[in-house]
């Protein structure tokens, strides 16, 4: 990949004792709706992990939640130490799923909007765009879904922070090319202490990509661990791994 080097820049900064994310008996409702079970987790320095689950299963609302967008309903909330606040949205870089960009910008003038609020890597950024083959002069809203998609992702990537939290960041592009924007990317950005939450429908990508995975079901933890600790336990691939689970839930749960 050509500017890789210039991609990752500085490391962002990070404190190697605690976790980057932490949370226990945290849960969401929405009126009666509970979007998320009381959840016990943590992230730490360095992980990418992947967030799994088909549509509703809460990926978007744990989050929110850890960008302080959302307010728990209950449990606790650790982001970088403190419950979120003004300190974690400087340090979250969160790339919501939809677009919210300004039609009539220009990549160059959406990173200029970015830099005015957050601390945000030149060098990086232009880096991501040569390698996302993104011009820096297209308007966002003549850009097609995919390339609308590449650039708000290199957006994001190109903020300096402690966390990175991305929300289905590659929805909309073709299989092959998000494999291989996802490969790259992750090689490059796993050499550094980035740390990163992934939260994607495509289950089948956690078989190679994600140090370890959380895998949601209507609000409740279906499968937890690393790629290989699942492939051991249940004996097949994550994406079987993930349906004969769900499977299992349903036959439990079913009124005898
Ligand atoms: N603002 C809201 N008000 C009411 N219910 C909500 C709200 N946001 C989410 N929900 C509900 O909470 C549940 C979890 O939604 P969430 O968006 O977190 O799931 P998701 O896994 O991110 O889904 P998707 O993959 O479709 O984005 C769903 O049943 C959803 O309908």
């Amino acid at each position: 990949m050509s500017g890789a080097g210039a991609m990752v820049g500085r490391l962002p900064r990070v404190s190697v004792s605690s976790s980057v994310l932490r949370t226990e008996g945290l849960y969401k409702r929405y009126w009666r709706k509970t979007a998320l079970e009381p959840l016990n987790f943590s992230l730490e320095v360095g992980e990418f992990v992947g967030l799994l689950g088909v549509n509703g299963s809460g990926k978007s609302t744990l989050m929110k939640m850890a960008a302080g967008l959302v307010r728990p309903s209950g449990g606790h909330l650790e982001v970088l130490g403190l419950p979120p606040g003004p300190h974690s949205k400087l340090e979250v870089a969160f790339l919501p799923e939809l677009d919210h960009l300004y039609p009539r910008w220009t990549a160059r003038e959406a990173f200029a909007f970015f830099d005015r609020f957050f601390t945000m890597n030149r060098a990086r950024f232009f880096g991501l765009l040569e390698f996302l083959r993104l011009e820096e002069t297209a308007r966002f809203g003549t850009l097609s879904k995919g390339n609308r998609t590449r650039l708000r992702l290199a957006l994001t990537l190109a903020r300096e922070a402690r966390l990175y939290l991305l929300d289905e960041p590659l929805s909309g592009i073709d299989p092959l090319t998000r494999e291989q924007i996802l490969m790259t990317l992750m090689r490059e950005f796993r050499a550094t202490d980035m740390t990163m939450m992934l939260a994607t429908h495509q289950v089948a990508e956690a078989e190679t990509l994600f140090d370890r995975v959380l895998v949601l079901d209507e609000g409740r933890v279906l499968l937890e661990g690393t790629a290989d600790e699942i492939r051991a336990r249940r004996g097949s691939s994550i994406d079987r791994a993930v349906k004969e689970a769900a499977r299992e839930r349903r036959a439990l749960e079913e009124p005898v």
